[in-house]
């Protein structure tokens, strides 16, 4: 059975810091044919998961690696689910999946990523890296590069950097972002996110397979030994969970206010909102100063329907941000004020 399957599988990750558009580009991704047989890691903070629902696919290939950051504490949990995919193929018990591709979290380092592959004595004979995309958000990119190293750290390792959201920017944003960019990777191809990255993720397979065949050709896939990865000190991640309904408006009201005054402090912001006379959530995104369109889900996930919103920040306390909400819950932002705020791992 095995021998029906490449020497090497090819593992692209996908990384790009907080709310760049790595879903989003993930999800049209395997629309593609080229991809129909890809498996797929995700892993993202906290128990409000959603990158997993909004791609629409859920089969045995989608592997939901647990709450935590891939690069620090779940970066065992990932050679696993890697080793785990393997020999459910080799068995038969999964679909012949000819790729992997890993959607680490915003705030992940692509080197200890990358050395697990390379570390782990099975996953070693079986898999190889075939490239590292990353996603730069073209509106908050300035900002996040001069103040964050994960971003530095996501953009110089890429193979491919896909600028997204060109179609929201200022005119003249996406040549300030390319020539930031190319002060930090000089080499990688820089294209917009509607381009055709599944033909450009081929030619880099492609290009690295012929690398390591070709005996004189010279392949450098190793990025060293396996570090403990350190995050930007005072980024934290927390949730806050409320079980009544939310009232649209005015949480759209509060928000825009939050991002506007905190926006600098609020990385990013997710959730999903049980709405008041709505049958399904509606999924919110805000990325530093910026809402993004909501998203109406077809369905619930999970059991309950308690709204859920992440938040990752820097420098602000969590009960900052849950005593604003209070104070907008007062004017009717939601039915029950939030149960409880936890803290998440970053
Ligand atoms: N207008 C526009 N919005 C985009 C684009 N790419 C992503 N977005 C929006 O940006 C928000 C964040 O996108 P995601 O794809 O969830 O970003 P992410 O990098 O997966 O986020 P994290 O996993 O939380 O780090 C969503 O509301 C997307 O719809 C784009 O090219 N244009």
């Amino acid at each position: 059975m095995a021998d029906a399957f490449p020497a090497f599988t090819p593992v692209t990750l996908l990384t790009g810091f907080l709310g760049s558009g790595k879903t989003t580009l993930l999800r049209r991704l395997l629309t593609d044919p080229a991809l129909s047989n890809a498996a797929v890691l995700i892993n993202e903070f906290g128990e409000a998961g959603l990158d997993h629902h909004l791609l629409e696919r859920i089969d045995e290939n989608m592997v939901l690696l647990q709450s935590g950051c891939l690069c620090c504490t779940v970066r065992g949990e990932l050679a696993d689910a890697i080793r785990d995919l393997h020999s459910k193929r080799e068995r038969g018990i999964v679909p012949p999946f000819d790729r992997i591709v890993i959607e680490s979290t915003g705030l992940a380092d692509p080197f200890p990523v990358l050395s697990t592959l390379k570390a782990d004595p099975v996953l070693r004979h079986h898999f190889r890296s075939s490239g590292v995309i990353a996603t730069v958000d073209t509106v908050n990119a300035g900002r996040q590069l001069a103040a964050y190293r994960e971003p530095m750290r996501q953009v110089a390792v890429a193979d491919l950097l896909v600028l997204t959201k060109a179609d929201i920017a200022e005119a003249g944003q996406v040549a300030r972002v390319t020539a930031m960019i190319r002060q930090i990777n000089p080499d990688a191809p820089i294209v917009l996110g509607s381009d055709d990255v599944v033909s450009l993720m081929e030619d880099m397979t492609t290009g690295r397979a012929e690398a390591m065949q070709s005996p004189g050709g010279f392949y450098c896939d190793d990025p060293g030994p396996v570090l403990a990865s350190e995050h930007s000190g005072g980024i934290r991640s927390f949730v806050l969970v409320s079980e009544g309904t939310v009232d649209w408006t005015a949480f759209g009201i509060w928000l825009t206010m939050l991002l506007n005054r905190h926006g600098d402090r609020i990385l990013r912001v997710k959730g999903i909102l049980n709405i008041e006379g709505e049958d399904f959530p509606v999924a919110i995104h805000g990325v530093q100063h910026l809402v993004h369109t909501p998203v109406h889900m077809q369905s619930w996930p999970g059991g309950d329907r308690c709204s859920r919103i992440v938040f990752i920040v820097d420098g602000i306390a969590p009960e900052v941000i849950k005593r604003s909400f209070d104070a907008f819950n007062g004017l009717g932002v939601a039915k029950v004020a939030p149960k409880r705020v936890e803290e998440l791992q970053p």
